[in-house]
């Protein structure tokens, strides 16, 4: 088999060629203000969910991507998805070659960052495979892009660029619950009425217990998720469908929410009851990263 052919795909998630993108979630978000250029300032508190899609990479001569999975129908497999603009703008033009597969799990415009992950994962993983540093540009891929480049909870404010990491939170479990309906972010922030609307704390509390955690999030919002309701008014019935846990939100621009649970046994239970009452929605379940 030449170097050109091969494509033999590590198949263990986590393996040497391989890259979990895991799910952004936000769990607060803020809109606190307006750029000149439209793009809106944020305060948002960002976690990564264990529920992700998986990046593999293999070498080859030249550049190329396909994609399989319960989420891959729709997404475009050219030069419009986010892995081939990372390795574009990371190879710069050198003409680099890759074989890399996408195990889409997640849904896509779906507010949690399954496209801005994968970008990150395309970075992290062809950085590697290709020997170089990773691009201090990679917002020009997508505002969520950076947070998806960082480790464990962080705190995510100007457009997406001024990140905080944040000490571990209260270990817990995330329902995640998306109706099938794609909102698109630049709408629903276009149908955002009070783009000026009050940041989190300056300094945000250190939490040693999950009720402690829970609390302050309720005192929290997500600025979009009124809008987003308006746009596909489905997504407050996602929020009644977890109305046993400790607390649910939308995520990003939506239209997933999440359930924040305890345990997961109850984690898995919602997701059980909600996946029967609901077969056409996607509900997946997973921990909070850095927990
Ligand atoms: C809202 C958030 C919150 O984490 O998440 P998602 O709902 O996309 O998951 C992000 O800010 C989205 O990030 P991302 O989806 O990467 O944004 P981009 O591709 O750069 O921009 C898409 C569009 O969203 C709007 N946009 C995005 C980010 C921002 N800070 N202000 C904005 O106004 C702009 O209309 C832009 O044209
Ligand atoms: N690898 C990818 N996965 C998902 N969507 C992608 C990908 N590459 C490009 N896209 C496009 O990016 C858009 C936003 O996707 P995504 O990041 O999943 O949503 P959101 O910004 O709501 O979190 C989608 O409309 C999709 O067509």
């Amino acid at each position: 088999m030449s170097h050109a052919d091969r494509t033999d795909l590590p198949s263990r998630p986590g393996a040497a060629g391989s890259r979990m993108a895991w799910a952004k979630i936000n769990l607060t978000l803020h809109a606190t203000g307006q750029r000149s250029d439209g793009y809106h300032l944020l305060d948002s508190l960002v976690v990564r969910a264990g529920i992700g899609d998986e990046l593999r990479v293999a070498p080859s001569d030249r550049l190329s991507l396909t994609i399989s999975g319960p989420g891959a129908a729709g997404v475009p497999t050219d030069a419009r998805n986010l892995v081939l603009k990372a390795a574009a703008l990371l190879d710069a033009d050198q003409g680099r070659g890759a074989a890399l597969h996408l195990v889409k799990n997640l849904p896509a415009a779906a507010g949690i960052g399954g496209g801005s992950a994968d970008a990150a994962a395309a970075l992290q993983l062809l950085a590697a495979h290709w020997d170089l540093v990773l691009p201090e540009n990679s917002a020009q891929l997508g505002a969520d892009v950076p947070v998806c480049l960082a480790d464990g909870p962080q705190r995510m404010r100007g457009v997406g660029d001024l990140l905080t990491p944040l000490p571990a939170l209260p270990a817990c479990h995330l329902v995640l619950v998306n109706p099938r309906v794609d909102v698109p972010t630049p709408s629903v922030f276009a149908a955002l009425d009070n783009k000026t609307q009050p940041a989190m704390p300056e300094v945000l509390p250190e939490f040693s217990a999950l009720a402690e955690f829970v609390d302050f999030l309720r005192g929290q919002r997500n600025d979009l998720a009124a809008p987003a309701i308006a746009r596909a008014p489905v997504i407050a019935v996602c929020l009644e469908a977890l109305d046993d846990a400790l607390l649910a939100r939308m995520s990003g621009s939506g239209a997933t929410c999440f359930g924040i649970y305890e345990t997961t046994a109850q984690a898995e239970a919602a997701r059980a009851r909600i996946a029967d009452a609901k077969p056409n929605w996607w509900v997946a379940t997973g921990p909070v990263l850095g927990a």
